[in-house]
């Protein structure tokens, strides 16, 4: 080996690396050959038009879509050809742009409900090793309402996630997710739907999550401010290709990004 080949790369290794992923449905590329990583820790924003390929980009991290052709790896492991359960086991979970809570459970069950994987205790054995369960179920519940802390949802515990208010539900929302543990959080659409208010309030609870967690996050959101104000790298997709990749100040400026949207618009 030469001695230049056995000296240390400067580049840590990414959280996330995504090479030449492409997927199609029937005559229609929604991903051509996109390329990305994202850091440790880093909040990374995927940003298009309608139909640019976000949510496809999403549906293949998380296993949904089986891409046609590529590599998605995660601490280096592939992620390619698990069952989604398997995905989010490695650390892998995402918020919805429609809510995924079940409306009937509190919202402490909804997020008892996020760490069901890493819950090593079963029903019967629950029975047997009483103590056990006892023990794991107490450390699951502290988990829990460490999150419910920091997202302020104190005053809501109890209460029915059908019953929640809508900037609340989608804050359960993000708990439900966190609640999972994961290394990398897919956030979709976050603040779809909210008023000014509730957009700046989500802005402060991730970046406080991301303070307080030290998570990677990607973020697909149509509201370029939040995105321009949040993220610390952009990527930006068109018909599937990636257009431009890098800082909220780079990407803003650039003709390409500019070109995509105004051409959406006309
Ligand atoms: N299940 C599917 N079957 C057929 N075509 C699909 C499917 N999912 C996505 N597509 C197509 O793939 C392309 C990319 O769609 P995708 O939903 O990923 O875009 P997007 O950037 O998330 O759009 P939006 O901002 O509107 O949510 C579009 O042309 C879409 O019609």
């Amino acid at each position: 080996m030469s001695e230049l080949a056995s000296m240390p790369s400067t580049e840590p290794e990414p959280l996330l690396r995504v090479q030449d992923l492409t997927l199609r449905f029937g005559g229609v590329t929604a991903l051509n050959g996109v390329n990305f990583d994202v850091r440790r820790g880093e909040l990374f924003a995927v940003i298009g038009p309608n139909g640019a390929g976000k949510t496809s980009i999403f549906n293949c991290l998380n296993s949904v879509y089986r891409p046609q052709q590529g590599t998605i790896t995660l601490n280096g492991e592939s992620l390619l050809g698990r069952p989604p359960a398997a995905v989010a086991a490695l650390g892998v979970a995402r918020t919805f742009q429609n809510l995924g809570l079940f409306s009937h459970l509190t919202l402490v069950e909804n997020l008892m409900l996020g760490r069901h994987h890493l819950m090593r205790t079963g029903f019967f054995s629950g029975m047997l090793w009483w103590g056990r369960a006892k023990r794991e179920e107490i450390a699951h519940r502290a988990a829990v309402e460490r999150i419910v802390e920091l997202l302020e949802l104190e005053p809501y515990r109890r209460m029915p996630a059908g019953l929640l208010p809508y900037g609340v539900a989608k804050r359960a929302e993000l708990g439900r997710a966190l609640a999972m543990e994961p290394t990398l959080l897919l956030l979709d659409e976050p603040v779809a739907g909210m008023n000014l208010e509730e957009t700046e309030d989500t802005a402060r609870y991730l970046l406080e999550v991301r303070r307080e967690l030290g998570l990677a996050m990607i973020l697909v959101e149509h509201d370029m401010s939040l995105v321009m104000d949040l993220a610390d790298r952009v990527m930006a997709l068109d018909f599937g290709v990636v257009i431009a990749t890098g800082e909220p100040s780079e990407i803003q400026g650039d003709p390409k990004v500019i070109e995509a949207y105004l051409g959406g618009a006309a």
